[in-house]
């Protein structure tokens, strides 16, 4: 497979072969008597290419998973592999580079900037950065293109339904294209039709471009775009 959004990435040389892997990870959130096992010793390994969806009731420790498999929490015990590389035994500094350089975020609001058009939410990372050429901007039109927002390009979030912001997001987060997409509830502000088709394209973007994704909902009725499903209790991943 050869997207614009790898050959744009060629230079981050990232290691695919790796995927994500989580091995024994434990995660304890608050002090003393109110400390929480948010995660029990949870393993959990997703392929290049492979979509997994976590689900689990409120409070069973889903946004704790995404948060130690991004790099944004380390755990107390256990450690995280992403695309080869062990997040857990980076510096500060080196996992804050490798979450930018291989790991997309969908989050469950879009979080997209409100003064942006479309566009310029997928390249305004690369602009900062000085790398916003003609690779990257072919490299945003493809990705509108493939989240079918090429008609809205030019609108800013206001403009844009709850779906279509989504759409946006998730082109945005695959705009370095991550090793890793980890994706927070992306259907709780859409409708039972939006929330289906919103999943089957994280399933099909994840099958095109390889990337190792996972998705934690509560929502059941959206598991079957999904190559495994495994439920969160208490902490415990099965
Ligand atoms: N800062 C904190 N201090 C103490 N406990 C916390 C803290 N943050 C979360 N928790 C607890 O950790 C557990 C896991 O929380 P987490 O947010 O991962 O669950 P979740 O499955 O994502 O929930 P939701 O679906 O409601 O977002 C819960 O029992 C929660 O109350």
């Amino acid at each position: 497979m050869n997207t614009p959004a790898t050959d744009h990435q060629a230079a981050a040389d990232t290691d695919r072969s790796g995927g994500l892997r989580l091995d024994d990870v434990t995660l304890t959130l608050g002090d003393g008597d109110a400390a929480v096992t948010a995660l029990d010793h949870v393993v959990l390994t997703v392929a290049p290419g492979e979509f997994v969806a976590v689900v689990g009731p409120s409070g069973s420790g889903k946004s704790s998973l995404l948060a130690v498999a991004g790099g944004l929490r380390r755990p107390a015990s256990g450690t995280v592999h992403i695309a080869g590389t062990e997040l857990t035994a980076l510096s500060d500094k080196e996992r804050t580079a490798t979450r930018l350089r291989h790991i997309g975020f969908v989050f469950q609001q879009s979080n997209l900037l409100a003064s942006l058009t479309v566009r310029e939410q997928l390249l305004l990372p690369l602009h900062i950065d000085g790398r916003l050429d003609t690779t990257a901007q072919a490299c945003a039109d493809e990705l509108i293109e493939a989240v079918g927002l090429t008609h809205r390009a030019g609108s800013r979030p206001h403009q844009l339904s709850g779906g279509e912001r989504q759409r946006a997001g998730l082109a945005r987060a695959l705009m370095t294209s991550p090793a890793v997409l980890l994706v927070d509830e992306p259907t709780s502000a859409l409708d039972r039709v939006r929330s289906a088709e919103a999943v089957r394209l994280i399933a099909e973007q994840t099958h095109e471009r390889g990337t190792a994704t996972v998705m934690v909902t509560h929502d059941t009725a959206i598991m079957d775009a999904a190559d495994r499903v495994y439920e969160m209790v208490d902490g415990h991943l099965s």
